[in-house]
């Protein structure tokens, strides 16, 4: 039986994947062999020893401590362009929102007072301060292009934008996605001087901390719709603020709100719902149920932020799945051992990421406890699970 600790509000559509038989789902167990989440924050969760994954049903992973669960061996998987379609969908309406001064018209409207048509005479008066402008002919930058970020460029192609993208390590799976007339800038200053609408779709990390300041918004052109979908930490927000005084920045609008950008008029703040609709829950959740069950049954790994993808179908009697340090000699050591022991290695995968590796082994006899303990003593050895 394998525990699933879950934190958020997870679709049922994918914790059905996880049979009830084999699987014992629950908001409090604090020994799972597997955590499922969103956006809950993981940095001082206490984890226990008997963790193996840590499925983010979602794009982001800044809210989980990829680092230390690497060191426990820990593989931490997400759900990639399961939710894209869904902000996709949101920076679109953001960026007519944006220009179409449309949160300012509503406001407007909620304010007027009296009969129908003083009302009527009232917005037809007042219709003038809400004049904005079109998408056709105008240039979107899209810093980021990977599932999102692909996604709204090529849909504001079709919207009749120019669009111009920046993403120095973009994945040729990405570039293929990609409409042909998107324009690559050589850097994010020449998207910056270029761009009427500026959308970022990149991770929170040290290099995209405050991606946009002061220093980068003096770069813009005047009037510029600026759209942060992505998160807080990328856009300093004293900046934009500036910027909107100065007329740099003609709207902000952005999925963080926060007091200082609340009372902006020309703000439009949203509460962090780019991926919250009815199929993107679905699809990130059943993604990461499944990598999920996939390494907890098989010791299969795909879509890992912290370990290579490794696939192997069962050939052997036994399957030993090992977490360790991407060192010199391991490999040397693991099959020393099933050497040792007697174990004949049928089918092996192994491969690395960054400082991690991982091996797949299926074996043609039964491996005891002590030879698994023998594994698990090798230095740089951080789990091993006979499977
Ligand atoms: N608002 C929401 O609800 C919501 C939903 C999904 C994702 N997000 C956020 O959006 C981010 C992007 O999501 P995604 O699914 O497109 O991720 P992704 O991994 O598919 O794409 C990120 C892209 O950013 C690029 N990149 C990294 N650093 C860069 C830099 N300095 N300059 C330019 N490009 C850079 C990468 O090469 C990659 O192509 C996530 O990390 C998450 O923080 C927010
Ligand atoms: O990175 C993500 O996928 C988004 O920020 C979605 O977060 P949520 O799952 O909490 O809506």
């Amino acid at each position: 039986m394998y525990t699933i600790q879950t934190f958020n509000a997870i679709s049922p559509k994918g914790l059905e994947r996880l049979p009830r038989d084999r699987y014992s789902i629950s908001d409090s167990a604090p020994d799972a062999d597997a955590i499922i989440l969103r956006s809950y924050k993981l940095h001082d969760y206490p984890f226990s020893d008997n963790l193996l994954a840590v499925g983010r049903a979602g794009s982001g992973t800044n809210n989980v401590p990829v680092e230390k669960l690497s060191g426990c061996g820990v593989v931490v998987f997400n759900a990639p362009g399961a939710n894209s379609n869904a902000v996709k969908e949101l920076v679109i309406a953001g960026m007519l929102m944006g220009c179409r001064n449309i949160g300012p018209a509503i406001d407007f409207v909620n304010g007027l007072q009296g009969s129908d048509e003083e009302m009527r005479v009232a917005a037809e008066t007042g219709k003038k301060r809400f004049r904005g402008f079109e998408l056709p002919g105008k240039t979107l930058g899209v810093v980021g292009l990977g599932a999102i970020g692909v996604r709204i460029a090529n849909t504001a192609r079709s919207l009749g934008m120019n669009v111009i993208g920046y993403d120095p390590t973009i994945t040729i799976e990405r570039a293929w996605q990609l409409n042909a007339e998107v324009e690559a800038a050589a850097n994010i200053d020449m998207l910056l001087a270029q761009s009427d609408f500026i959308t970022f779709h990149v991770p929170l990390v040290d290099s995209t901390r405050n991606l946009i300041n002061a220093t980068s918004l003096a770069k813009l052109k005047d009037n510029v719709v600026l759209l942060n979908f992505a998160r807080n930490g990328i856009v300093d927000e004293s900046a934009v603020l500036a910027g909107l005084e100065s007329g740099k920045v003609y709207t902000y609008v952005c999925d963080f709100p926060s007091n200082a950008l609340r009372t902006n008029p020309r703000v439009i703040a949203l509460p962090h719902l780019g991926a919250s609709t009815i199929e993107a829950e679905d699809n990130c959740a059943i993604m990461i149920a499944d990598q999920i069950r996939d390494y907890l049954e098989n010791g299969n790994i795909s879509n890992s932020v912290n370990l290579p993808n490794v696939k192997l179908p069962r050939t052997g009697l036994a399957r030993i799945s090992l977490v360790n340090q991407n060192n010199p000699d391991m490999l040397g050591k693991i099959s020393h051992v099933l050497g040792q022991s007697g174990v004949n290695i049928a089918h092996m995968l192994n491969d690395s990421k960054g400082n991690m590796a991982y091996t797949l082994m299926d074996v043609d006899s039964s491996v005891s406890a002590e030879t698994l303990a023998t594994l698990k003593s090798i230095p740089g050895v951080l789990k091993v699970r006979l499977l």
